[in-house]
């Protein structure tokens, strides 16, 4: 049977695009989700082998609702890895493109997508008020079903395509340089015909309570054996304030004798570790190209 995969849609989003690029060598099922949740749940409950969802993002940080799911909600490992380009556009319905640009009345977008573009949105659309969706591709398919509103979505260009819309403005991200970094999650990916940049280990790590300086022996089981940590994120456990998880990324994988050494260490001095995945990272063929 065919492997399915799970992504945060409708057909058109940035996560559509990275999916496709993670499984371009194989033959599998795309299956929209609307929400980064619903993604989750379909994978933790055998609807889908894989799922598909941004997790941090260069100009806007961590992806807190993904991070919040993977540690709260299921129980899913991340397989894998990659780091895609974002080109935020612009898009209107093609009947709405002669009016002035004061006439523009609402933007629609997923947060993420809103936060990116924000200078340029004060700068050029002050007087227009922000819609949140859950997707880009929502917001834009929205702006298609209302031909005599002069709303605008901020999306792909395969979003323009798919829903018959027109670019007001390609680029409008507030820094260049943005890219996002999306995890496939369920079962081990296939190989694929690329080698993958690099191989990471995802930890959630709780401190052992009233034991001062625990976050800084943490770091020091992994600096003295030289282990490149590439991210650390703070959580709330959400038991009060005060408490929270670490999202730790290695870059080793986790069957590494000093993975194992150091996970052991901080084990046994009452830190409890949860391994959240060990996967191969990919950067997308665009940016391979740009980073030569
Ligand atoms: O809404 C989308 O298109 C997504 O895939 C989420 C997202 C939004 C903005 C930047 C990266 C990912």
């Amino acid at each position: 049977m065919k492997p399915t995969v799970g992504y945060l849609g409708p057909e058109g989003t940035f996560t559509h695009e990275a999916a496709c690029q993670m499984f371009s060598d194989q033959a599998v099922h795309m299956m929209p989700y609307p929400t980064i949740p619903d993604v989750l749940s379909a994978v933790d409950r055998g609807e889908c082998t894989h799922g598909v969802i941004p997790v941090e993002n260069a100009i806007e940080g961590a992806v807190n609702l993904t991070l919040d799911w993977l540690i709260h909600q299921v129980d899913v490992p991340i397989v894998g890895e990659l780091v895609h380009p974002i080109t935020q556009c612009l898009l209107v319905h093609p009947a709405q493109i002669d009016g002035p640009k004061e006439a523009w009345s609402r933007i629609i977008s997923h947060p993420q997508a809103v936060a990116q573009c924000q200078l340029h949105l004060r700068h050029h659309y002050p007087q227009a008020q922000v819609e949140f969706a859950n997707s880009t591709a929502e917001a834009a398919e929205k702006v298609s079903r209302h031909p005599d509103e002069a709303w605008i979505a901020i999306g792909t260009r395969q979003a323009a395509k798919r829903y018959g819309l027109h670019i007001l403005a390609a680029d409008v991200q507030d820094f260049q340089n943005n890219y996002t970094r999306f995890i496939a999650v369920g079962a081990p990916l296939p190989e694929r015909r690329i080698p993958p940049g690099q191989w990471k280990t995802s930890l959630c790590v709780t401190l052992a309570s009233d034991f001062p300086g625990a976050l800084h022996q943490v770091l020091a089981t992994f600096a003295w054996r030289k282990i490149n940590l590439t991210k650390i994120e703070s959580r709330p456990t959400k038991t009060g304030l005060g408490n929270y998880y670490f999202i730790i990324d290695a870059e080793m994988e986790r069957e590494h004798v000093l993975l194992k050494g150091a996970i052991a260490e901080i084990e046994a001095f009452g830190c409890q570790v949860r391994v959240l995945g060990s996967y191969p990272c990919y950067r997308s063929q665009s940016v391979q190209s740009l980073s030569r």
